[in-house]
């Protein structure tokens, strides 16, 4: 089931929390919400799912009309950070709720909770009440709690939030898969980039109530359109820089501490820009290096992080930038070291200031 927002505006009172946002969500899209606390992802979500109702805008499901209609008459199954299983019923009976609650009785039900326990690897557990569960268990059981009645879009507010590292990347893939297997559309909301770029088909960066950027992880990555969806997802060093237009495509940028070739990956023209270097696209040596632009800068401190070390280097004048390196000897730069910072030109790209 496709999903189309139009318009869609929603006030909590006085204040309006999404103005005006439009989106267009694909059949069987993996589609993540993706931004800091506060900036309106659990809104949007439950508002497609109707528990939050929209003060204006339209929003259609496979060209429907569903602006208007409650929770139960959507076909969603939800899934919640706090799993939200009733405690004073059995697993199964957590599971068989939305069966029930269609009219379902008899052997369909419980062929069905027995067939959706066994997907989650809870088989075996499904006389035990959830307190009687670990934390990823219970989220298991919530997932298939919401899959069981084949619901047409399925909604995830932060549901691995509450989940130990290792745990989390377990359901992440229990999640995906059958996600894909059912190809069921499906809205997740998160804060995690790590999570949002392992499992989306499509992000959507939000920011104050809009949706900034919407790509594949790769895209969103790889080419960020502003300084905000770059410094989200993943780190970046930012340098506000004024511009002149060289050879081959390329704009020379000028951020005061020192001059580079980049790629103007703006949409649009102008003197300034801002100049994006993800950490790890830099290179650090004792000598210049051929093909690379070299600039001179001086380790400030390093932070050892096993696969890899992060260096934060000063380059004169106040200016701080973080580099990462990778591969052997990553760490055998000093603080204190004068060194040679490398740049390439393809992967420094200009974007609107
Ligand atoms: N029931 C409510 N009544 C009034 N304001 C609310 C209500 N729920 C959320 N808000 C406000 O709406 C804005 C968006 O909140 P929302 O929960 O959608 O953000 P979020 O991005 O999901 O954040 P988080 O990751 O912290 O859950 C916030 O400013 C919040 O304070």
């Amino acid at each position: 089931m496709g999903i189309s927002i139009e318009d869609l505006t929603v006030t909590y009172g006085k204040e309006t929390v999404i103005s005006g946002l439009s989106l267009n969500i694909p059949e069987g899209c993996f589609f993540t919400l993706l931004g800091p606390s506060g900036c309106g992802k659990t809104t949007l979500l439950r508002t497609i799912a109707g528990f939050v109702p929209a003060a204006g805008g339209r929003l259609k499901f496979n060209g429907t009309d569903v602006t208007r209609l409650p929770p139960h008459k959507r076909a969603i199954g939800m899934v919640f950070q706090d799993y939200a299983l009733f405690p004073d019923k059995t697993v199964n009976q957590n599971v068989a709720y939305g069966l029930h609650a269609r009219g379902e009785r008899g052997d369909s039900v419980s062929r069905k909770v027995a067939a959706a326990l066994e997907r989650v690897g809870l088989g075996h557990l499904g006389d035990r009440h959830p307190a009687a569960l670990s934390g990823g268990q219970r989220q298991r059981v919530a997932l298939a709690r919401a899959l069981v009645i084949k619901p047409a879009v399925l909604l995830m507010d932060e549901p691995l939030s509450n989940l130990d590292a290792k745990l989390r990347i377990q359901i992440r893939e229990t999640i995906t898969e059958l996600q894909r297997e059912a190809n069921i559309t499906t809205v997740f909301v998160t804060h995690d980039q790590e999570e949002a770029l392992s499992m989306s088909d499509l992000i959507g960066v939000m920011n104050r109530g809009a949706i900034e950027q919407i790509g594949t992880p790769q895209d969103i990555y790889a080419t960020p359109r502003t300084g905000y969806v770059a410094d989200f997802v993943g780190s970046a060093n930012r340098l506000a820089a004024r511009l002149r237009p060289a050879a081959d495509g390329l704009v020379e940028a000028d951020f005061g501490q020192g001059r580079i070739l980049a790629t103007d990956a703006r949409q649009g023209t102008g003197d300034e820009g801002l100049v994006i270097l993800r950490p790890e696209s830099l290179h650090l040596s004792l000598a210049p290096q051929a093909n690379l632009q070299n600039l001179p800068a001086t380790v400030r401190s390093r932070q050892y992080l096993g696969s890899k070390t992060s260096y934060r280097l000063d380059l004169g004048k106040g200016l701080e930038l973080v580099a990462e390196l990778h591969g052997p000897g990553h760490d055998a730069f000093h603080p204190g070291t004068p060194v040679n910072l490398g740049i390439d030109a393809a992967q420094a790209r200009v974007i609107a200031a």
